[in-house]
């Protein structure tokens, strides 16, 4: 990102001129105090807002002036997101939720249920699979979002707060998954306050 600018309307701006870029194979923590940015940083990489002003690469391309519909399609091939808090779809079963990122690439359902099986047992929450997420805690619904997040191995994976609905021994999975995807080359972005999760990145950009 090279002079990134961003403010919300009627809201003192949030990035001015701001410079940062990441390597494959990081793990990278944000930290900064609430309401400093962090999550609307992290839409602002994943390419759900746009820069009032700033470019904005992926892979060298420039990608913060795509159409909407070439953005839509980026994130699906490359992007991971788990929001801040899950955000599942409340009228489809947990299994399905995973899957969603799956349809949207155009790849079968049949095809994945198994990885999305896996991904559920290995997060704990597999004998959640046919609940809807009204009937799950918020550390589940958390440990879901970051299955649904990771079913396309993606290049970039953003986390909002990934840890902090969770108990440590649930933290530590997490931890681990992030460790290795940023193993198998992907980039991996933390926003968050947890100093444990911290201190297990490779480095720390604060706001
Ligand atoms: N849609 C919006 N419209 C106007 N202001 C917004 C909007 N979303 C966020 N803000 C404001 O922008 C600022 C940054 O919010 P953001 O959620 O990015 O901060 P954060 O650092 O992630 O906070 P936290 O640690 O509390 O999650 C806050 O002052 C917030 O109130």
């Amino acid at each position: 990102m090279r002079g990134l600018t961003f403010g919300y309307p009627a809201v003192a701006p949030l990035f001015s001129e701001w410079n940062a870029s990441f390597g494959p194979g990081e793990l990278v923590a944000i930290t900064g105090a609430s309401g400093r940015g962090k999550s609307t940083l992290l839409y602002l990489m994943a390419l759900m807002v746009r820069p009032a002003a700033g470019e904005i690469r992926f892979r060298g391309e420039r990608v913060d002036q795509l159409p909407d519909s070439e953005r839509a399609h980026l994130r699906a091939e490359s992007v991971g997101f788990v929001f801040q808090d899950a955000t599942l779809d409340a009228s489809r079963t947990v299994l399905d939720n995973v899957l969603e990122s799956c349809l949207y690439r155009g790849v079968s359902r049949g095809a994945s249920i198994q990885h999305a099986r896996d991904l559920l047992s290995r997060f704990g929450v597999e004998q959640r699979a046919e609940h809807r997420p009204g009937q799950i805690s918020g550390g589940q619904a958390q440990r879901i979002a970051l299955c649904r997040a990771l079913m396309n191995d993606p290049g970039i994976l953003f986390a909002d707060e990934p840890t902090g609905n969770l108990d440590r021994a649930s933290a530590d999975t997490v931890l681990a998954a992030f460790r290795e995807r940023a193993a198998a080359g992907s980039t991996v972005i933390v926003a968050t306050h947890d100093p444990s999760l911290v201190t297990e990145c490779d480095r720390t950009m604060a706001l």
